[in-house]
């Protein structure tokens, strides 16, 4: 079995690369690996790993100006052996560059052969030695090729973005991508209270923080040991939740005894939390097209010491309310997107995603809305969301929705100062990495009219 941190590195990032894989997958593929390494090595192999995927762009532009082979013509294993190196010598300080470059050597050796490792050890010599000489474009003249160069973002992105939210922002937003965020959870009222539950953390990670805006959010650095190994975990008192996530459902605002549908439940994020506000008194019907996913969250759902879930697998596409007993009080649909709102989390998706794929989603979450919308009872409530700041799966899904659905409309009427700094003019709850520290999120609160 393979035991160096970089080797492992090296093959989880080519196995992510090679097939349709998501990084998690991978990660999980390679976990056997992963888990006899020391929790030092293991801290690497998660460093390099993110790290390559955070700032791929940036480590390729260097490795273009040293490499007399152009970058698609190198094979997968030395090119990510490239830019794994380069990263350490570029981005971290704790490992000296001629040690990086003496062990891709000896990987390449074992990988790619004699005559590979000869133009990986010239390539990255030579990139260590002269790359403060490398410069970036114009950002006057190219801002959009200059962000996707300084803050490694695929071009058509950061294109897009400048165009949508400016140069100044755009940059923001994609530094702020860039940091390791730091760990959020909600706590379980059902089981323990936020204070409490703080305490307890205090013993096992770092910056303890209660979340400003979501009522049971708390947030740590450095757990010194594996999240799942916490007792608290254990004992189910918390699910790990971003705060954006959590202010969804406190926008959704479910009430004890009453019918929720969680049409998009997944492995019951928001599941849990639907339940706690609803103080394990009521019915919530978590559906989601993936069996698997719904099996798990009945399982963590048992843990959590919840009773009032029941699991429906369901094409939200192909339902109506022929398939369910009852119309229902409120209804979530957390709809599947771009992701592109939680890359500071997954940076694996920037490489991944297309053009393409947001007008995809959009137009099944455009499909979604409706089918969800045709669920809800007359004077009911349909919270819409997404972790995705593109307007195309924003403002402009509900736009389509509400000029054909006349019987909804925004729920202006909502109140919670807590959070209303979170919202547009046009009540809709927007969340950015750079300006709340949260993951990008869009959800806005509709409402059925009451039979007249
Ligand atoms: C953003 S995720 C949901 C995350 C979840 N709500 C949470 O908080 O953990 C979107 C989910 O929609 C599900 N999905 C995709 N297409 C669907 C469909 N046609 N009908 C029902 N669920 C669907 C996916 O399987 C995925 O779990």
């Amino acid at each position: 079995m393979i035991k160096d941190p970089r080797h492992i590195a090296l093959n989880v990032l080519c196995s992510w690369h090679k097939a349709s894989l998501t990084l998690d997958k991978s990660l999980e593929n390679h976990s056997e690996e992963i888990s006899c390494l020391s929790k030092n090595d293991k801290n690497l192999c998660n460093a390099l790993i993110f790290g390559v995927l955070r700032h791929r762009e940036s480590i390729d532009h260097t490795l273009c100006a040293f490499s007399n082979i152009p970058l698609i013509k190198i094979d997968t294993a030395p090119l990510y052996l490239l830019r794994i190196t380069l990263f350490q010598i570029l981005y971290m300080d704790r490992i000296p560059a001629f040690a990086a470059i003496n062990t891709a050597v000896d990987i390449a050796k074992k990988t790619s052969g004699k005559k590979t490792a000869g133009f990986i050890n010239a390539v990255l010599r030579n990139a260590a030695k002269n790359n403060s000489k490398i410069t970036l474009p114009d950002p006057k003249a190219e801002p959009a090729k200059f962000i996707s160069i300084q803050y490694s973002l695929p071009l058509w992105l950061s294109g897009k973005w400048n165009h949508a939210f400016g140069f100044e922002k755009s940059s923001l937003l994609c530094r702020q991508i860039n940091t390791i965020p730091p760990i959020t959870l909600r706590t379980n009222t059902l089981k323990i209270d936020r204070q409490s539950l703080a305490q307890k953390l205090s013993l096992v990670a770092k910056n303890i923080e209660l979340t400003e805006y979501a009522d049971q959010g708390v947030s740590f650095t450095n757990p010194s040991i594996l999240i799942r190994e916490f007792e608290a975990f254990k004992l189910g008192l918390f699910q790990i939740q971003d705060e954006a996530a959590q202010i969804v459902t406190q926008l959704l605002a479910p009430r004890p005894g009453e019918k929720i549908l969680d049409a998009c439940a997944g492995l019951g994020g928001k599941t849990g939390h639907i339940a706690q506000l609803m103080e394990n008194k009521g019915i919530i019907i978590a559906a989601d097209v993936e069996p698997k996913k719904l099996e798990f969250l009945e399982s963590d759902a048992k843990k959590l010491g919840i009773e009032i879930i029941r699991t429906k697998p369901i094409n939200l596409l192909k339902t109506s309310i022929k398939d369910f007993d009852f119309y229902f009080d409120r209804v979530l649909i957390d709809a599947p997107c771009t992701g592109l709102g939680v890359l500071r989390r997954n940076p694996d998706a920037k490489w991944k995603r297309s053009k393409n794929d947001i007008a995809r989603l959009a137009a099944k979450q455009k499909k979604m809305l409706n089918a969800a919308a045709n669920l809800v009872k007359p004077g009911g409530i349909l919270v819409y969301a997404v972790c995705s700041c593109e307007r195309e799966e924003n403002e402009e899904v509900i736009h389509t929705f509400l000029n054909k659905r006349k019987d909804f409309s925004i729920d202006t009427h909502f109140k919670s100062n807590k959070y209303s700094r979170l919202m547009t003019r046009d009540k809709f709850l927007k969340t950015y990495p750079d300006t709340n520290n949260m993951d990008g999120f869009f959800a806005a609160r509709l409402k059925r009219k009451s039979r007249s």
